[in-house]
């Protein structure tokens, strides 16, 4: 995943929100009909509204993982509901592959859902009394793909979650991260284009959580769907995102790579999820590389500048010389010392790029 070329400004977006409200009230509506287009959400607070999204406005781009991240009513849910239009955003601009949802009619709605969208909810919703392979088939079938078509695409589906062998299981008899997976399968048996997850590993326990994530990095690595992913969890947030938003009361506070936000958290509330997060887990080994000397003696072992640091930590630490640093090409684009890993594990590092 590289989130650079994925945020060139040369590649459309598949989502933009552009100043995006979702307000809530008895008078939200009139009050938005007052206000001629120019919203001022202490106004709608003063009189009692909730502001559960606050003027958003961001980018999504192809393949590229954001991850909407903030505590317990900070307006995660809400902003993605408003961009799967099952709740409607009270003002801003919507878009979905350039067309505007808002503007849509409900049968242009329902046929972007039907053709783009894949929705993964904390609720697994698998239909009790239908077993692995009839839960992933059905919405095929509602589709009006054919019984034979719909049961062999299922088949592929169970084998991408490796939940081969337990087709003909009923829900009952699966583990909470089993029926995630079907749940996740039976999503992408529509083969969504766009994918919203809202909270999908909470239900989880924390080794099962931590195997989905891996699950999940692994099927968007051979999938590269555009993916919006809300979660409260900001470890989880940054094992898994190209970006995170970070909400707080309505407003997202910031937007950012993982690596950016631990080193330049924009705001003092961004900064008190960044204290606790060790940088090697989150930056990537091209932050704290050094420029290739020619004709300097390196050692036989090469890393990637893509590599997180706390994966090859101790194999650079357990060699002397100089590692190489190279490219997807093989190409070598810096070295790395000892010393760099050392003082990002133990040092100041806060000359970083990431
Ligand atoms: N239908 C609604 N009517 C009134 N207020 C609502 C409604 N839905 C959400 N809210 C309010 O909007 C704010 C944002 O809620 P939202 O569910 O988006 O938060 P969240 O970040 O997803 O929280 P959680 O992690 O607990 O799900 C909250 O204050 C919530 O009470």
């Amino acid at each position: 995943m590289s989130v650079q070329t994925k945020t060139s400004s040369a590649l459309e977006p598949v989502i933009r929100c552009e100043s995006v409200y979702k307000i809530f009230g008895d008078n939200a509506e009139k009050m938005m009909k007052e206000s001629g287009g120019v919203v001022d959400a202490e106004k709608f607070k003063e009189a009692g509204c909730i502001v559960g999204v606050n003027n958003a406005s961001f980018e999504v781009y192809p393949g590229e993982l954001l991850i909407i991240m903030g505590l317990s009513g900070s307006g995660k849910s809400t902003l993605l509901r408003c961009i799967s239009k099952l709740t409607t955003a009270s003002a801003g601009e919507i878009f979905v592959e350039g067309d505007d949802i808002l503007k849509m009619s409900n049968k242009q709605l329902i046929e972007l859902r039907r053709s783009k969208m894949g929705m993964v909810f904390q609720s697994f919703a698998l239909l009790p009394h239908k077993t692995v392979l009839e839960n992933i088939a059905f919405p095929l079938q509602v589709k009006g793909i054919s019984t034979s078509e719909s049961i062999k695409r299922a088949q592929e589906m169970i084998d991408l979650v490796s939940l081969t062998g337990r087709e003909n299981y009923f829900p009952r008899d699966l583990s909470g991260g089993q029926q995630q997976r079907v749940g996740i399968a039976r999503s992408l048996a529509i083969e969504p284009d766009i994918w919203f997850l809202d909270e999908p590993f909470s239900a989880l326990d924390p080794l099962i959580r931590r195997e989905m994530q891996d699950e999940f990095l692994r099927l968007q690595e051979s999938l590269n769907k555009t993916i919006l992913f809300v979660t409260h969890d900001f470890d989880e947030a940054l094992r898994l995102a190209d970006r995170i938003a970070i909400m707080k009361d309505g407003v997202i506070e910031q937007l950012d790579t993982p690596a950016n936000i631990v080193l330049h958290p924009a705001t003092e509330y961004v900064r008190k999820f960044t204290e606790q997060v060790p940088r090697e887990k989150v930056l990537k080994i091209k932050a704290i590389m050094e420029p290739f000397v020619p004709g300097e003696t390196l050692s036989e072992l090469e890393v990637s500048g893509e590599d997180i640091i706390a994966t090859v930590a101790e194999e650079v630490l357990n060699d002397d010389r100089p590692v190489a640093v190279v490219d997807e090409n093989d190409k070598v684009i810096g070295i790395l010392h000892r010393a760099n890993v050392v003082s990002t594990l133990f040092g100041d590092n806060a000359s970083v790029q990431p």
